[in-house]
This record gives C-alpha cells, sequence and structure tokens, in this order.
C-alpha cells in the first residue's frame, strides 16, 4: 500500500530538511580552494559521504521504517519486495562539483510502486531547491531568499523547442535525438538540474541516452513529473525503478506536449 497524498507531502518536507544537512557539509568543502580529487582520502569523497551521511542521520530521525538506497552503499541496502523506498544521490554532478561552475544537486526521492512520487533537488552553491509531490504540484525556493512558489512546464514554442542535455557526458544519439526533433535551443547543465529546467519552464526536454543510475534520475522525475512533465523510456513506455543494479537505460523527459 502507498502513503497518502498528506504523507508524502509530509515526507517531501523531511527531504528537504535532510537535503540542507547535506548542503552545508557540502558546501563547507567546497568553499576550500583546494577541493579537488587525491589518491588518498580526497576532499571531494569526504564531501560525498559527509552528505551521505547527514541524509541517512536526517531521514533515520524523520522517516524511520523506509529504507534508503544511497549512490554511497546501494550494494548494502535491501529493499522488501513490493516495499516503497528512498533513493539518494548525495552529490549529483561530481564533474561539476570539481570544475567549480555551481551545477551540483542534493536528490532525494521517495518510490512506490517502481515510481518516484515525492522529490526535493537541491542545489547548494545556487541557493535553489525543487520539491514535488504527484498530485499535488512543484515548487521551487531560491535563488537567495525567494521564497517557495509554485512552478510547472511550459508549452514548446511553435518555432522550436529548447533542449538541456548534460554538459559532461555527451553521446552521438543524444545530438542525433537533438538533430531530429528540430530543437531551437540547446543547454548544456549538469546533474540533475536539467529535470529543474524543464519543470519550471525554462527548457523544453532532457533526452538522455548515455548511462545514468536511478539516483541521478528519481528526484528529479518527481518535480518534472508534478509540474506536468514526464519520463518516457526512450523505446517507449513507463520509466521504472527498484531496477536490478540501480542502472538506467536511455530515456526522454518532456515538458508539456506540443499544442495540437
Ligand atoms: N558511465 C557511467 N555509468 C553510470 N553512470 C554514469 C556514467 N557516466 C555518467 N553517469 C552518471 O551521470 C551522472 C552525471 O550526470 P550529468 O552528466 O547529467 O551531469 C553521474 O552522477 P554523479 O556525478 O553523482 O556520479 C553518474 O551517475
Ligand atoms: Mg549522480
Amino acid at each position: 500500500m502507498g502513503f497518502s497524498p498528506g504523507e508524502r507531502a509530509a515526507l517531501a518536507d523531511a527531504f528537504t530538511s535532510a537535503a540542507e544537512a547535506a548542503a552545508a557539509g557540502i558546501l563547507s568543502v567546497y568553499g576550500v580552494a583546494d577541493s579537488r580529487p587525491k589518491a588518498d582520502g580526497s576532499p571531494l569523497t569526504e564531501a560525498d559521504l559527509a552528505a551521505h551521511d547527514a541524509i541517512v542521520a536526517a531521514l533515520a530521525q524523520r522517516c524511520p521504517g523506509i529504507a534508503v538506497v544511497s549512490e554511497e552503499d546501494a550494494a548494502a541496502t535491501a529493499v522488501p519486495p513490493g516495499a516503497a523506498f528512498i533513493l539518494v544521490d548525495p552529490l549529483d554532478g561530481t564533474r561539476e562539483f570539481l570544475s567549480r561552475n555551481g551545477e551540483f544537486t542534493v536528490n532525494i526521492a521517495l518510490v512506490e510502486a517502481g515510481r518516484p512520487v515525492a522529490g526535493v533537488v537541491l542545489a547548494p552553491a545556487l541557493g535553489c531547491a525543487w520539491l514535488g509531490v504527484l498530485g499535488a504540484g512543484a515548487r521551487k525556493r531560491g535563488p537567495g531568499s525567494a521564497p517557495w512558489r509554485p512552478i510547472s512546464v511550459r508549452r514548446p514554442d511553435p518555432a522550436g523547442i529548447v533542449a538541456v542535455a548534460s554538459r559532461s557526458h555527451r553521446d552521438a544519439a543524444t545530438d542525433a535525438f537533438l538533430a531530429a526533433h528540430g530543437v531551437a535551443g540547446l543547454r548544456a547543465v549538469g546533474s540533475s538540474l536539467k529535470f529543474c529546467l524543464v519543470a519550471e519552464g525554462e527548457a523544453d526536454v532532457y533526452p538522455r541516452f548515455g548511462p545514468t543510475m536511478e539516483w541521478d534520475t528519481a528526484a528529479g522525475q518527481a518535480v518534472l513529473e508534478a509540474a506536468g512533465g514526464s519520463v518516457l523510456a526512450a523505446e517507449g513506455g513507463p520509466f521504472a525503478y527498484g531496477k536490478e543494479g540501480w542502472r538506467n537505460g536511455p530515456f526522454i523527459a518532456w515538458g508539456a506536449p506540443p499544442a495540437a
């Protein structure tokens, strides 16, 4: 049995608090001049693990009894068959973190029956957060002190759609998709921020043919679908979660369908 809409919303609030705790630790390392990977105990690894620890501790307090699958310990976590679980990427956008362009995120999502139904994406360096609860809409906070406000996908401009794609992991299949869909503009962006840009109506589509893991996409998908968009497997059909090894196939994340 799934959670009620009210329970999902309460969990999303708990995810926001957990992500904020992680962000504080990440930013304390991000601000250090030599936060570059090193062979032994790199600051990046410390940021990842500190964020993971902060999230797991916060979730244990606020949402006990729900299995937590995090990038940092996915192999060690068992989810009871059919049970809802929480998917966590404590620091998505490793390369962007290293290059210090701000395009990295903390991601926490609730998965029920193979679908992300609530999620939070928080971008520590940008000072923004996005939250989505399926059936209850999506909202954004920030940058700075800008309060939570509703967001939704936009209708594409008939003159051509705007796409977002990975900054660090582009491939030929993505380029072929862009060429085939009359893309009028393309923005290269790191991490799950791409889902958020589509969700808030800054772009129309995010095609992804290269590899991702379930924790890279679950929270972004929850935000996007709560904002009126959809994520489909590239070959068609739903984009399912809880797969063996947590590895995703290719997908297309859409905003609103084009006007008929
Ligand atoms: N070869 C590969 N196998 C699995 N996942 C990959 C991958 N190359 C990139 N990714 C995933 O893509 C994410 C980055 O997305 P993007 O390219 O959109 O910024 C990475 O998240 P992390 O940065 O958390 O490792 C990583 O999980
Ligand atoms: Mg990731």
